[in-house]
């Protein structure tokens, strides 16, 4: 394990009494400790609006982990170790008077500075032009910034360009937590590592590709933010068009940050425009109905608490993105993702082409696609199906189609998976930027997907309905039957 590998940082964190915060950063921080990875002399200042003393955040912080963290991982000397590195500031992030203390909170001036802004998107560049105002941050200042980078491309470039007016592109850190998962970074490894997937990668070998990224939950409690964001900026916009980004980039010159993205932004410029007239045959939009999540009863989106219920908003997008470029033209990548879907399953299916020439059973041409399957969660590894023939001597040369198989917690044993924040803030404190999104990623991404939504203001047609436990409306099965393909079920 390394150990101390950073050097010492001083965090402050906006927000940290909220609900990123407590859920996912302050674990994740607790993990890096526990794994010694935060260097001696580190330090965290938490920053809210609610009146507390640094002890009671301290005992606050305590409970939040122990409820947060796996109880086998969860070890009290340590939360207290932890703790100690933190301090509470009580600060209004829009008056500038109070953002002295910041400073004077600053006692080893050498240590790296990271600024997390765990706030409303509305609150960056307030924040970022208090800290500039009084002097609290300087050029090598490190900025992390989370999803959803506005509501638009036009909203999108209001809150680059004011984090831009303070911060330089290579001081800030533009989280897209899915980055951070550790089996969507080994789509880097499988890809580029292994040569005998690269030289397949395109369109003489694969016939289509889909991704999948399931959620059994609804909205509980977030009806407020998701109504007005909706699962294309919530989902597609990011975390969908980075996996896709990932899959169909073409290999970097190396694993510097700016070669990756440059390669990322080539393939969102190449994404082909979804225009009125493809809308019913390339995009479906879904809401949920009132039905079941594992075997409980669970209300429809209209139905959840706080809910508007005119709402036109959709709960599932499924869509055929093509990407006009020498690799993959001609290769539809099939995308959905929902909530109050059956389970939750992120995976990524390569279907390959066919041998040129078929010489077995004709009834078995169905079979002869070598597939991929890529599981980034649950259960993460991989799955290469391959065509054998089958055993015994009555089979003549009948073929059986079967996994060469990569559970990653079999193959790896006892290796922890760890969360994704974990590596996303263990890389920002190394400075390395090539695991968070470039400001002109955001912006591809948003033009495409704003065509989208404008499309469907336009018709004014509702989103179609699914049943709370199923797999969305029956249109995105409709979508890729079109095309003479089905969506992948394991068999
Ligand atoms: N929660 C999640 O799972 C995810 C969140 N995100 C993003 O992370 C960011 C934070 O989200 P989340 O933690 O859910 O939001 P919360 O509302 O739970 O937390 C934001 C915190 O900022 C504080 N705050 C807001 N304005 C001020 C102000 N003027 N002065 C002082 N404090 C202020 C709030 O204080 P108060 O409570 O007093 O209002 C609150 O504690 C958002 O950009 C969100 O989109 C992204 C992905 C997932
Ligand atoms: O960013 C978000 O992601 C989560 C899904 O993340 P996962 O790591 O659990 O797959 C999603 O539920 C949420 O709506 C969205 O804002």
């Amino acid at each position: 394990m390394v150990k101390n590998a950073n050097a010492p940082c001083d965090l402050m964190l906006f927000g940290a009494l909220g609900d990123l915060a407590q859920r996912k950063l302050f674990p994740a921080l607790y993990q890096l400790e526990r794994a010694g990875l935060l260097a001696q002399g580190s330090r965290i200042l938490a920053i809210a609006r609610t009146k507390a003393t640094t002890a009671d955040v301290r005992e606050q912080l305590f409970e939040k982990l122990r409820y947060h963290v796996k109880d086998s991982e969860f070890d009290a000397g340590v939360a207290n170790a932890f703790l100690q590195r933190v301090d509470y500031l009580l600060l209004d992030f829009t008056d500038p008077e109070g953002y002295g203390a910041l400073r004077e909170w600053r006692d080893e001036p050498n240590n790296e500075l990271i600024v997390y802004m765990a706030t409303p998107p509305s609150m960056y560049g307030v924040i970022a032009r208090n800290m500039k105002a009084t002097s609290c941050c300087n050029e090598k200042t490190r900025v992390v910034v989370e999803k959803p980078i506005g509501h638009d491309l036009e909203s999108s470039r209001v809150i680059n360009d004011e984090l831009g007016e303070v911060y330089h592109e290579n001081q800030l850190f533009r989280i897209d937590h899915y980055l951070g998962k550790e089996t969507v970074q080994n789509l880097i490894a499988l890809r580029f590592a292994n040569n005998l997937f690269a030289s397949q990668w395109d369109q003489n070998h694969i016939s289509h590709v889909e991704i999948t990224v399931a959620e059994s939950v609804g909205i509980e409690g977030r009806w407020g933010y998701f109504d007005q964001a909706g699962q294309i900026r919530d989902m597609i916009q990011n975390h969908l068009l980075q996996l896709l980004c990932l899959m169909a980039m073409d290999p970097p010159a190396d694993l510097s940050a700016d070669s990756i993205r440059d390669e990322k932004v080539k393939v969102l410029k190449a994404l082909k425009r979804i225009t009125p007239d493809m809308m019913d045959r390339y995009v479906v939009r879904g809401q949920y109905t009132a039905g079941t999540s594992n075997g409980k009863p669970v209300p429809g989106y209209l139905e959840e608490e706080d809910a508007n219920k005119g709402s036109a908003t959709e709960t599932f997008v499924a869509l055929k993105a093509e990407i006009d470029n020498w690799r993959w033209s001609g290769v539809p990548f099939y995308i959905r993702t929902g909530k109050r879907l059956p389970e939750k399953l992120s995976q990524i299916i390569i279907h390959f082409k066919p041998a040129p020439h078929y010489i077995f059973d004709p009834d078995q041409k169905h079979l002869a696609n070598n597939k991929l399957i890529i599981r980034l969660q649950p259960d993460e590894g991989m799955a290469l199906k391959i065509l054998t023939k089958d055993q015994g001597l009555d089979k003549g040369m009948r073929l059986r189609q079967g996994p060469l198989e990569l559970t990653f917690s079999e193959t790896f044993e006892a290796e922890r998976i760890p969360d994704a924040y974990e590596r996303l803030l263990w890389e920002v404190m190394k400075g390395n930027q090539y695991l968070f999104v470039r400001r002109d990623e955001v912006e591809y991404a948003w033009r495409w997907v704003d065509e989208i939504i404008a499309n469907w203001r336009d018709s004014g047609e509702p989103p179609k309905r699914y049943a709370a436990g199923t797999w969305g409306p029956v249109a995105s099965i409709a979508m890729i039957t079109r095309d003479g393909r089905s969506w992948y079920e394991d068999a």
